[in-house]
């Protein structure tokens, strides 16, 4: 049987809603469960094969997509939030009891500042952006998936429409690129 990438992923991908504006992420303990709520869809959502980003049992991939970071509030359990890695990029808050990452947040200078990065799974409302593409393939070997598994991974992603890249999508590396550049002081070629 092939491997989950994720449970998002694997039956086939449903749309999400233009005009969804949010809802509630839930961590998994049973009870007394940390609550953030979103006053926003997700953007640019993703799968991704890294090992830091939170993931499902059993799935390769996590799926993570980005919100204003105004748009984000612990309306539940907030002392139950613990940061996985203080000297990470991504400050990713995660349940001290369940592991679940509830929002990860930028607080240095970087081209994503001002993003939390959450996962729309966590919510039982529908209507959240659907997975774009899928970043950070290679790294799932990193974490044990066979090299040779790869081809089968990627044309899983394929037959479901998602994009595969080693890193994130065009658009988001133009978007890291054109924050480096500008910093540097560097003047852009007239077209
Ligand atoms: N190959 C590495 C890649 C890690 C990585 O660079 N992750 C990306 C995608 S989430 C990132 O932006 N990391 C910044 C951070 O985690 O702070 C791994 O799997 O651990
Ligand atoms: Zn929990
Ligand atoms: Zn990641």
């Amino acid at each position: 049987m092939a491997p989950s990438l994720h449970p998002l992923i694997d039956n086939g991908i449903t749309a999400g809603s233009s005009s969804f504006a949010g809802g509630k992420l839930h961590c998994h303990c049973p009870s007394n469960k940390v609550e953030v709520t979103l006053s926003s869809n997700v953007a640019h959502n993703h799968a991704c094969g890294c090992s830091k980003c939170w993931k499902p049992k059993g799935a390769l991939f996590s799926v993570v997509g980005v919100v204003p970071r105004d748009a984000v509030s612990v309306t539940a359990n907030e002392s139950k939030l613990t940061i996985v890695d203080k000297e990470a990029t991504i400050l990713r808050n995660a349940c001290k009891d369940c592991g679940v990452h509830l929002f990860g947040r930028i607080e240095k200078d970087h081209p994503f500042k001002g993003l939390d990065f959450v996962h729309a799974e966590l919510s039982s409302e529908k209507g959240w952006q659907e997975p774009q593409f899928a970043g950070f393939v290679s790294s799932i070997i990193e974490q044990g998936t066979n090299p040779k598994a790869m081809d089968e991974v990627r044309a899983k992603f394929k037959s479901v429409g998602l994009q595969t890249y080693d890193v994130l999508s065009p658009a988001l590396m133009d978007l890291i690129s054109t924050f480096t550049a500008q910093k540097a002081g560097v003047r852009f070629a007239n077209l």
